[in-house]
């Protein structure tokens, strides 16, 4: 079974508003792909599959079959496969696993995977609307205005209930997410403003949402794609040969964990009912993971982009994924561990919640920024020294889970 390298990719400019440029969904899907190509220093005809992470194209810009933009861009991709994947807030993960298998197997060497969404150009609450799509419908999420803060406030009240939760504690994970944005030249929020007060309980400075779940507490709604470019490890060689790197220091993908649960919220939590871990599958997704990639524990790894699609997220990615006992994430969060500095940062790219949360870009884009990161190449998000990173991208209330862990070396 061929290894799978990462040997370029791109992302956009997450802060850009797409339509209000009167761009479309197929510019954004264009300009990612482009970008990619050169970073990778490869000719267009040299990809021989493609896979593409889209949740909701069809509500958010009346757009299907979106892999069809790959020979639409270039004639050389005109007639390769291509296919598109759909799982919520995890389908560029899903897109990326898509793309491995077909490496892993030997059936191509050299794969796009292409993740993306365009969603600001509807208002708030239509955007909303749409998201809810990957929750139960008319079973879940029925009686609020918006579906997945509402759903994340229960998870919240359920680590309360289980463990005890602080929003003072919730409110710092979305404070140094935002801090770590301010750094990244594509994050959505680089140039906002946060005026003192604005992560406290304010109600003026920072508005209820739902229920527990605060503006500052929340991702963002966000226009943007990412790209990479996955090769065999002959593709690899001729990579190394071609730019003069040792293939050693060309990132690949060393493990991957992929669970479900049921999509319903309710009895995801029956189901880890009187257990102290809300999402058992998480556990066992991010064991998964470590254990393909030859790793006895995620603190083996020099850091972690994980979905924070609600500072409760990372609240939750940071128990399960055993960097601290199961409701002692807040000890992490206190003893300044995630914070860029600390002995394991997470989100150095800023989050979902700082860089941005384009839902069906978010998983190829986090596998970027960490092969950007042991690389070398993650610019003022720099961690010195990395060499292995983990993603963790969720979709619906951890409905598809999947981790990626990327690194050089051996
Ligand atoms: C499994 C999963 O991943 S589920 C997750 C799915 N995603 C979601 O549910 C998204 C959740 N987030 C949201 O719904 C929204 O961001 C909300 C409701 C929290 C806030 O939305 P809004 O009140 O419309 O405010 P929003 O943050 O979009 O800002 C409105 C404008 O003010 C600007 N703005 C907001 N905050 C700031 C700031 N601190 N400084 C400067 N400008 C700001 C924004 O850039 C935006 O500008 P624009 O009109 O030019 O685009």
């Amino acid at each position: 079974m061929s290894q799978v390298y990462i040997l370029g990719g791109a992302q956009t400019d997450f802060a850009r508003n797409w339509s209000r440029e009167g761009l479309e969904i197929y510019d954004l899907f264009a300009a990612a792909l482009a970008d990619a190509i050169t970073d990778a220093d490869i000719d267009p005809g040299q990809i021989e599959v493609g896979h593409v992470g889209n949740f909701a194209g069809e509500l958010f810009t009346g757009q299907g079959l979106i892999n069809g933009f790959f020979g639409q861009v270039y004639p050389e991709l005109a007639a390769i496969p291509t296919s598109r994947h759909e799982a919520a807030c995890a389908s560029g993960s899903i897109a990326m696993l898509s793309a491995m298998r077909d490496i892993e197997a030997g059936h191509y060497d050299v794969a796009g995977v292409l993740g993306l969404e365009l969603m600001r150009n509807v208002n708030g609450k239509t955007g909303a609307e749409y998201l809810g799509a990957a929750a139960w419908q008319g079973h879940e999420a029925t009686d609020c205005v918006y579906p997945w803060p509402h759903m994340f406030d229960r998870i919240t009240r359920e680590y309360e209930q289980r463990h005890g939760i602080s929003s003072e504690h919730l409110a710092r994970i979305a404070e140094i997410n935002f801090g770590n944005a301010k750094a990244n030249p594509r994050a959505q929020t680089r140039e906002w403003q946060f005026p003192p007060g604005c992560f406290t309980q304010d109600d003026n400075l920072n508005p209820v949402i739902e229920g527990l779940v605060r503006k500052m507490d929340c991702g963002q709604i966000t226009d943007g794609a990412a790209c990479l470019i996955l090769g065999s490890e002959k593709a690899a060689w001729q990579y190394a040969v071609r730019t003069g790197k040792r293939l050693a220091d060309i990132p690949r993908i060393k493990g991957w964990g992929h669970r479900s649960a049921p999509i319903l919220l309710e009895r995801k939590l029956q189901l880890s009912a009187g257990q102290p871990l809300l999402f058992p599958h998480v556990q066992m997704m991010m064991q998964d993971a470590l254990q393909r990639g030859g790793f006895n524990h995620i603190s083996d790894l020099d850091g972690l982009e994980t979905h924070d699609c609600f500072s409760v997220t990372e609240y939750m990615a940071i128990d399960h994924s055993g960097l601290t006992a199961p409701g002692e994430s807040w000890k992490a969060v206190e003893e300044g561990r995630i914070t860029r500095d600390g002995d394991f940062p997470i989100n150095p790219s800023g989050g979902l919640i700082g860089l941005g949360h384009p839902v069906g870009a978010t998983g190829v884009r986090m596998a970027l920024d960490c092969a950007r990161q042991v690389t070398g190449r993650a610019g003022a998000c720099q961690l010195p020294g990395a060499e292995n990173m983990a993603t963790f991208n969720l979709g619906g209330s951890a409905t598809t889970c999947v981790s990626l862990i990327v690194g050089v070396g051996s």
